[in-house]
């Protein structure tokens, strides 16, 4: 019986596996997905921060009408925390120094107007002054031992700043799958080659390749004639040291659609078969016991592709136990007509409007064998099977491929 996408996704989450975990330096841990929790070491920040360069006062003396303070020492970044000797006085600070004992409030250059008075440096205040201003107080961003970044999270600019901060030069994080991508058939040719009248060049195992590299993922590429047997004993040979095979054609009803028929063969279970949507009708999905999962993904590029961003890439987020990015919702941008009991992923560019929610543009194309046509959008639209008429306007899930 063939599945629902609904029932297809769930199908293929359920046999989400953990890939492990592993110890990488901070400084490359970009894009991977951390397995730990990160605690502030000391505060944030670790003292009162000077937030301007200028002068440190007692605001008391301001208070009390003072408005001219002599220079009595200067503390800047980098230098161990001094006093102010006599509160009549100011002390100069620069951005980043500590604050100096016995002042409380830091004023600007910008608020001053400096002169010499008997061979003494000294300030005159020319703004209004709050007390406590331009200080950015010890542990006021957060405490010491305060949780910073969950597991979960995909390490990115800002996470490896705080990684940095507190000392951490060592992360835990998600152990990368490895993914085969396979490639079938006899009428596809090597990039670099000049293609017969009835060849093409291989197209899939690139796009997808390039989908994982997202992630983080550098796949093996591998392409197969359509030949049961050599199939067979390639992936004979694959079935040992890889998680992942994301394969590419072969899965329809043709006569040399052999795929599935050699994935029984090595002794995969098949999970379905086949999913009501469009495109993507013949996808296959398997595991094999203490094996790799398998996604037999149709031939067809837009289908391929659809697949991949439906499927493949939250499955291996799940694996990797990257949390899951919220559902996105868009507004069909115009009325769409699809009578066919599938669900259709409607190739889409996203757009914002005033209103601050996103319009989805649906994009020409010819079909799943269009691959160009993907280059105008940047989303799949998914409108579901039992609709027949969509209305512009109205909201729907979309699954953003850039
Ligand atoms: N009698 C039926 N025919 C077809 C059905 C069906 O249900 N009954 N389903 C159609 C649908 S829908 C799709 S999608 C395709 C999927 O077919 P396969 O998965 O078997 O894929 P192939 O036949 O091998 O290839 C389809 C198409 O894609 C091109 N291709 C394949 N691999 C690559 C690659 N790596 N790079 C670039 N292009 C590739 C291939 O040349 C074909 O043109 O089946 C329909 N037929
Ligand atoms: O369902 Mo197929 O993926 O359109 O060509």
């Amino acid at each position: 019986m063939m599945l629902n996408v609904t029932a297809a996704f769930s199908a293929v989450m359920n046999t989400v596996r953990d890939f492990g975990t592993e110890q990488v330096p901070f400084d490359t841990a970009v894009g991977r997905v951390l397995r730990e929790t990160i605690y502030a070491d000391r505060p944030f920040p670790p003292f009162n921060r000077v937030m301007m360069d200028g002068i440190a006062i007692s605001y008391d003396s301001f208070a009390k009408g003072q408005l001219i303070f002599g220079v009595e020492d200067m503390q800047a970044a980098g230098m161990s925390r001094k006093q102010l000797g006599n509160t009549a006085n100011c002390m100069e600070v620069m951005t980043g120094a500590v604050l100096p004992e016995l002042t409380d409030t830091v004023i600007p250059y910008e608020h001053l107007h400096e002169d010499e008075h008997e061979g003494f440096r000294r300030f005159t205040i020319e703004k209004e002054v709050r007390q406590g201003q331009n200080i950015h107080l010890l542990g006021s961003d957060a405490p010491a031992g305060k949780a910073l970044i969950t597991a979960g999270t995909q390490i990115g600019a800002a996470e490896i700043a705080v990684l940095a901060t507190v000392g951490h030069a060592l992360v835990t994080v998600s152990k990368r799958p490895r993914v085969v991508v396979i490639a079938t058939g006899d009428e596809l040719v090597p990039v670099t080659t000049v293609p017969e009248a009835h060849q093409i060049r291989l197209s899939n195992l690139y796009s997808i390749g390039a989908a994982l590299q997202g992630l983080g993922i550098t796949a093996q590429y591998l392409h197969l004639a359509d030949n049961a047997g050599a199939m067979e004993t390639h992936l004979q040979e694959l079935l040992r040291d890889t998680d992942v095979w994301i394969c590419s054609g072969a899965v329809s009803a043709g006569k040399y659609d052999h795929l599935p028929q050699v994935l029984h063969q090595l002794g995969m279970r098949q999970i379905f078969h086949k999913v009501q949507q469009r495109p993507g009708k013949p996808f296959l999905f398997g595991v094999f016991e203490k094996g790799p999962a398998v996604f037999a993904l149709p031939g067809n590029p837009v289908s391929g592709f659809m697949c991949y961003y439906r499927y493949v890439q939250p499955w291996l987020q799940a694996g990797m136990r990257q949390n899951a990015a919220p559902p996105l919702y868009a507004l069909l941008g115009e009325d769409v007509l699809f009578d066919k009991p599938l669900e259709y992923y409607l190739p889409v560019k996203l757009q914002s409007l005033p209103s601050g929610q996103w319009e989805a543009l649906p994009q020409t194309y010819h079909g799943s064998g269009d691959l160009a046509g993907l280059l105008l959008a940047d989303a799949f639209m998914a409108l579901p099977a039992e609709q027949e008429i969509f209305k512009k306007g109205s909201s729907f899930p979309v699954w953003r491929f850039r």
